[in-house]
């Protein structure tokens, strides 16, 4: 399972180039921060990734990618279903039964601390709790890349903190993560650095 960036740059229409020249691996078991100044093209970046966008320079070639959840800056869940119902939900999809999902789940949120909350109804939780629970939730559903916009964009340093933390956790050897991030925290929660900024 891999996505390989070849020598790929982006411009849109006869816009400037946002950046070139961009050669990298990724691969299960690392946690990649997406990182440049504010218009460099970092949620470009996750589009080329994630193959909807076509890179105007350059080539992407995908292994074994057989499923993607983004996970955005604002988290949505159903206000009135509770935490857990939102990450047991892509397991009862997957076809386990009511008890071993709920199982299953309970040990994905204790992962993300969020066991406190589990039987709170998506409505009632913090900002940093919702954001925390879209990644357990994503993690439920076992994707083969992972691609996370901006998940502390709009949480106060401290709830963002507890999101960094979550995601410097969340290394796994079936998932290849991709988080494009500001926040110096959430970029030193990760295992590796794709800065734009070496490649203007
Ligand atoms: N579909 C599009 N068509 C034309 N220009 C676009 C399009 N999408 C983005 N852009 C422009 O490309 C540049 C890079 O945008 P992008 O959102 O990828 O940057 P970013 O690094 O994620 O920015 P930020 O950190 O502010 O979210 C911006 O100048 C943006 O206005």
């Amino acid at each position: 399972m891999r996505v390989d960036l070849d020598h790929v740059g982006h411009r849109y229409a006869d816009g400037p180039l946002l950046f070139h020249d961009l050669t990298a691996s990724l691969t299960p078991g690392h946690v990649y921060a997406l990182t440049g100044p504010s218009g460099a093209g970092k949620s470009t970046l996750l589009g080329i990734i994630a193959g909807w966008t076509t890179p105007a320079e350059g080539q992407v070639t995908r292994q074994g990618i057989d499923s993607m959840r983004w996970i955005f800056q604002n988290p949505h869940g159903v206000a009135q279903r509770t935490a857990i119902d939102h990450v047991s939900l892509p397991l009862l999809a997957k076809g386990l039964p009511r008890r071993e999902a709920e199982e299953q789940a309970r040990t994905l949120m204790d992962r993300f601390n969020l066991t406190r909350v589990a039987d709170r109804r998506f409505a009632e939780l913090s900002g940093g709790e919702a954001q925390r629970l879209m990644l357990a939730r994503a993690f439920a559903a076992q994707p083969s890349l992972m691609l996370v916009d901006e998940p502390t964009a709009q949480l106060d340093m401290h709830t963002a903190a507890t999101v960094s933390e979550s995601l410097s956790r969340i290394a796994r050897n079936d998932t290849i993560v991709v988080v494009s991030t500001h926040d110096p925290n959430t970029r030193d929660a990760c295992t590796d650095i794709i800065d734009l900024k070496n490649y203007q």
